[in-house]
């Protein structure tokens, strides 16, 4: 029997504008301005020539409609990049932040009140950034609406900055607990905040990819993390430079947003049109001021539909239209939903754990083995880059949860060959030494890692454009508010789950929750690449409609391609509703 004890390795416009175009094609297929999806008509549909359409796409409203027109022709402007970049430093943060703390926690020995620390401790430590993070992420969505999104983005540096000066000079344990919860208000915020900028500044057919932007820093600041952590293990007080380390991202983004605006949705919902114009303006440096200016008349139609005199009144409202509409109820579904599932399905306690196993198998630098992992997440959060608006969010999604599942059926096998108990924080290992279910284990691992960053690592984060205008702050603030307590239910659980219903029970656990999860998603999450804000609303009225939407988005993407070699005329006929 070999002993070997645990630890944790990280933690109106009416639809009005006629384009024209130079070359001929349909124009209501290439730019029609729908707002109603009749998803069950069998009438013939003059919009689309190509099949036997049962969509019809009646024109009204759509918020994205001139951003369709707007974006023809142009590549992303280096504006937008910009912006990305900036607002996904959060990205970075969230992931730095939550990564280094395994490497910290078994550096810092006896630093703190000259003890060691106990494995209560740990977790305490760990669990206060997922409790930070969840309170802020409760607040952040309202704070968005009501302050901006890059001051909600340039407080949470402040609280990043606070959280890691306490960290860092930290002599006792509730001075480093109330750093990281601190730091937690600031992951929290970033991690809501920086998705919803981003999709807002997004030209929609690159939304999914820019989006998951954000995933690319903050897996890849969970790499660094493990990378600097394993370089300062042995260094003296190397966990105080790998918490100053933190403070490089923050001073940079918060400098940065001093010199760039907000979204040009924000700037409208405060009747800031001449600022909405002019990011709009940079953003899409070939566009027709008459669609500029259209755009912003679009996004304030929009707006005015936001019930309330003051912003806490709105605010109050959207919690009650989240709830009360079905289209809004829906998409609160799907986007805790897919938060749940993230989390739940076990992803962040592996890492945790991943040290652990990687021992009991024989390999003695589990750092190393831990890079790995969190290597092969960032590399695969590259893949679903480039394919969650070409491939689609639901195929990525069906792809990773079915592999998912079979890696954690296989690691629960492994350990029940590899006869794995737990005593109190202590592992007991039958076989130790390096087993061939030792290996099935670390492959398993590793594919499990592929697959969760593949789809339901990096989809949830898409979470805003599930919503409208009125209620997206709200939402995207309860779906973000639940991966976090979904974060922190199975940070405060994960080992007393291994000591009571063993390593295999745990592994079965998850396997089975991802497993349900694979129909979850097959019947409830629609596909959304490629379609305009409005097309998701209407798809989900009435029900989940997933043929529908793949009928859509495969509509939008094939649009894309031809609209790709169109000469957009920015004369435009208005015409009155
Ligand atoms: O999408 C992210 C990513 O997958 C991270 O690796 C994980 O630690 C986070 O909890 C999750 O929200």
């Amino acid at each position: 029997m070999t002993k070997i004890s645990p630890r944790r390795d990280d933690e109106a416009i009416s639809s009005t504008i006629v384009p024209q175009f130079k070359d001929d094609i349909h124009s209501d297929d290439t730019i029609s301005n729908h707002n109603d999806i009749d998803i069950n008509s069998d009438s013939d549909n003059e919009n689309f020539d190509d099949d036997d359409d049962r969509i019809v796409i009646r024109p009204v409203n759509d918020e994205d409609d001139t951003s369709v027109m707007i974006t023809f022709n142009q590549s992303v402007s280096p504006f937008i990049i910009t912006l990305t970049f900036v607002a996904s430093i959060s990205g970075f943060m969230f992931g730095y932040d939550t990564g280094y703390i395994s490497s910290a926690l078994v550096s810092i020995g006896t630093d703190l009140d000259n003890k060691e620390l106990t494995y209560g401790d740990k977790e305490f430590i760990t669990a206060a950034t997922s409790l930070g993070a969840l309170i802020s992420s409760i607040f952040a969505g309202v704070a968005a609406d009501m302050y901006g999104r890059k001051p909600c983005l340039m407080f949470s540096n402040v609280m990043f900055l606070i959280g890691a000066i306490l960290q860092i000079s930290a002599s006792n344990f509730w001075q480093m607990t109330v750093g990281r919860l601190i730091m937690g208000f600031g992951v929290g915020i970033g991690s809501l905040i920086s998705p919803l900028f981003i999709s807002e500044i997004a030209p929609k057919m690159l939304r999914g990819r820019l989006t998951v932007i954000n995933s690319l820093w903050l897996t890849g600041g969970q790499l660094i993390a493990y990378g600097c952590g394993a370089g300062l293990n042995h260094v003296h007080n190397g966990w105080r430079v790998l918490v100053g380390l933190s403070l490089i991202p923050t001073v940079v983004q918060f400098t940065f947003f001093f010199f760039l605006p907000d979204t040009p949705r924000y700037y409208v919902m405060k009747g800031q049109f001449d600022k909405a114009k002019a990011v709009l303006k940079k953003s899409y440096h070939d566009a027709p001021d008459e669609l500029i200016d259209l755009k912003v008349e679009e996004l304030a139609a929009l707006n005015s539909s936001i019930p309330g005199k003051t912003e806490f009144h709105k605010a109050i409202n959207a919690v009650k239209e989240l709830h009360t509409v079905p289209s809004n109820f829906r998409a609160l579904l799907i986007a805790c939903g897919l938060q749940g599932i993230q989390q739940f399905t076990g992803w962040n306690s592996l890492m945790y754990f991943s040290s652990t196993i990687f021992e009991t198998v024989g390999f003695s630098n589990s750092s190393a083995v831990s890079i790995v992992v969190s290597g092969t997440n960032f590399i695969f959060t590259l893949v679903a880059f480039f394919a969650i608006d070409k491939i689609g969010r639901r195929y990525i999604l069906l792809i990773g949860l079915p592999g998912m599942t079979v890696s954690l059926v296989m690691c629960a096998i492994a350990f029940h060959f590899i006869g794995i108990t737990f005593v109190g924080s202590d592992a007991y290992v039958q076989h130790s030494g390096f087993t061939s279910w030792g290996i099935i284990i670390i492959v398993f691992i590793i594919l499990f890692a592929a697959f969760y960053a593949l789809g339901i690592g990096t989809v949830p984060w898409q979470q805003s454009e599930l919503f409208p205008q009125n209620v997206r702050g709200v939402g995207t603030s309860f779906a973000t508010a639940t991966n976090w307590a979904g974060s922190l239910v199975i940070a405060a659980t994960f080992l007393t789950m291994l000591q009571n219903i063993t390593p295999t029970g745990t592994f079965s656990f998850f396997a089975a929750l991802s497993f349900v999860s694979i129909f979850l998603c097959y019947f409830c999450y629609p596909e959304l690449s490629g379609l305009e804000l409005e097309e998701v609303q209407t798809i989900l009225k009435d029900g989940f409609n997933i043929k529908a939407s793949k009928e859509l988005a495969e509509r939008r993407k094939k649009q894309a391609a031809r609209v790709q070699d169109l000469k957009f005329e920015p004369t435009q006929e208005i015409t009155e509703a």
